[in-house]
């Protein structure tokens, strides 16, 4: 049998997030070996709670949870917390009973250190919220970038406007200087950004067929999706909601899901356009070095199979 892909998420449970952990459960390609969490949609003390919630509800209290990061990276700016799209648990305001297991000892940081050294080249890092444990582990670790097989990240509004604001996508406003370090740090990065996920879209009518299948998953998320699909309908008059952290996680499963273009990646850190993701498409050759020249290419995605996608996410929480 051939070896299965090694994913850990980094991750804000969050609605989204949690039908991408159920994706990736469900998903055969892959082996979840750990979640990692991060402030972004919910406080990371309620990210961890959220995160080991959701491997019981999986049956999967096997798989370690570390709690990662309570700050930014400049341990500066106040943190932008989405709970008006999550409900203020996270999960649909559904008041959950605590978990009963706990976050192992190690830190987020040092987990991802650990195990991508424990398996060089092969562990896949698939980063649903802001980037500051990523860019801490980069820092703390010069051999990291060269140990994590890939990172697949959801951020950025790349030719697009952000959700934020017209300048910035969430999880990159979340940690600007974050990412600036992520994106520049010459690790194997491939970047789905809001471009992409703004076009895979779960319906109300694909709601309906969840809520009628048998499938555990599809029944569990049927009772948390409700504040998920009123936050989209009230924000962009759309019938349905943008699956963001899926199609993050289908990209890490199967690549030939999107297409992508290479080059390199800055955001910008203040001003108005905090958050701003710009990439430099190696068209023209500037006469004068600019802060993008010298600076190691990433991917980032510019088409996906939106139809091919939606199936996937269907039918593996329908059959659950
Ligand atoms: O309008 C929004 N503001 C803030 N965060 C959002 C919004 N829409 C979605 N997300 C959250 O941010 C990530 C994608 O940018 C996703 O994790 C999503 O749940």
């Amino acid at each position: 049998m051939a070896e299965l892909k090694k994913i850990i998420i980094d991750t804000d449970p969050g609605v989204d997030d949690a039908m991408a952990i159920f994706l990736a459960l469900q998903s055969p390609e892959v082996e979840v070996i750990g979640l990692t969490t991060i402030y972004g949609n919910v406080y990371t003390t309620l990210a961890t709670r959220n995160a080991l919630h959701l491997l019981e509800i999986a049956g999967r209290t096997d798989i370690p949870v570390a709690e990662g990061s309570h700050l930014t990276i400049t341990k500066g700016t106040k943190l932008r917390i989405a709970d008006f799209v999550h409900g203020t648990d996270g999960l649909g305001n559904q008041n959950f009973p605590p978990p009963k297991g706990k976050a192992i000892e190690q830190s987020a940081v040092d987990f991802l250190i650990q195990q991508t050294s424990l398996y060089p080249g092969k562990v896949t890092v698939v980063a649903l919220g802001p980037l500051t444990n990523i860019a801490l582990a980069i820092q703390a670790d010069p051999a990291f970038i060269k140990n994590v097989g890939q990172i697949v990240l959801l951020g950025g509004a790349f030719s697009v406007n952000g959700n934020v604001n017209p300048a910035a996508e969430a999880n990159i406003f979340g940690d600007p200087d974050a990412a600036d370090i992520v994106f520049t740090s010459g690790a194997d990065i491939l970047a789905i950004g809001i471009n992409i996920t703004h076009q895979v879209i779960l319906t109300d009518a694909d709601r309906d067929k969840l809520a009628e299948s048998s499938g555990k998953f599809a029944q569990y998320l049927c009772k948390i999706l409700d504040v998920y699909f009123s936050y989209h309908h009230d924000a962009y008059s759309t019938k349905g909601v943008y699956l963001h952290d899926p199609t993050t996680i289908l990209a890490a499963v199967d690549p030939s899901l999107i297409t992508y273009v290479e080059g390199v990646v800055r955001v910008q850190t203040v001003g108005i356009t905090r958050g701003l993701t710009l990439f430099y498409n190696k068209q023209k050759r500037f006469g004068e070095v600019t802060e993008w020249s010298d600076k190691p290419t990433v991917k980032v995605a510019v088409t996906v199979d939106a139809p091919a996608v939606v199936k996937l996410v269907m039918d593996r929480l329908m059959n659950s």
